[in-house]
């Protein structure tokens, strides 16, 4: 039976930080756009509700979730931000690519989290299909860009 999941937009705003002095990188990927865009918007509505200011985000696009990894080391290595949320949707196709992509995409990420001083937050869908990804992207499921905006916030608020 499958488990129950939780509403990815669920979160308690007493148990966030004001973001109101931090600065947030947003890498958007342009596959999938209609999922990508839902995600950031989820993102956006989140880090604003939590006192961010609009002057203090940075959205650029890369082509796929594949160039994540690099928009992300880019943005850390020439823009002041205390995190990054990377955005994607990798739906799977018939072939192994799907797998190459998530693949490469998280491993880019992870390594970006180890090796810099920067919080990059994993904000990349990786669905069977289009109806998993609208789910879970302002659908029945939530709004995966709400939980990376909250993730967002407490991983630059981390040992404030
Ligand atoms: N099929 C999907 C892709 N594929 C493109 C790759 O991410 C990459 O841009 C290309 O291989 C060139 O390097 N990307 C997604 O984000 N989602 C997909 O479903
Ligand atoms: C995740 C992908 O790259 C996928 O959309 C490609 O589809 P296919 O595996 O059918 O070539």
């Amino acid at each position: 039976m499958a488990i129950k999941k939780q509403n990815l937009s669920d979160y308690d705003k007493t148990t966030v930080p004001n973001a109101k002095d931090f600065r947030f990188g947003i890498v958007v990927s342009e596959w999938n756009e209609n999922i990508t865009e839902g995600l950031y918007n989820g993102a956006i509505e989140a880090l604003l509700d939590c006192g961010a200011k609009e002057e203090n985000i940075i959205r650029w696009n890369v082509p796929g979730s594949f160039e994540l990894p690099f928009g992300a080391k880019k943005m850390i290595h020439t823009q002041k931000v205390d995190a990054v949320i990377v955005i994607g949707s990798v739906i799977k196709g018939e072939t192994m690519h799907f797998d190459f992509v998530c693949g490469a995409a998280a491993q880019g990420i992870m390594d970006l989290n180890v090796k810099t001083q920067t919080p990059v937050i994993f904000c990349v869908l990786t669905d069977n299909n289009m109806d998993q990804a609208i789910a879970r992207s302002g659908g029945s499921h939530g709004n995966k860009g709400t939980e990376a905006a909250i993730a967002a916030i407490k991983m630059a608020n981390l040992g404030n």
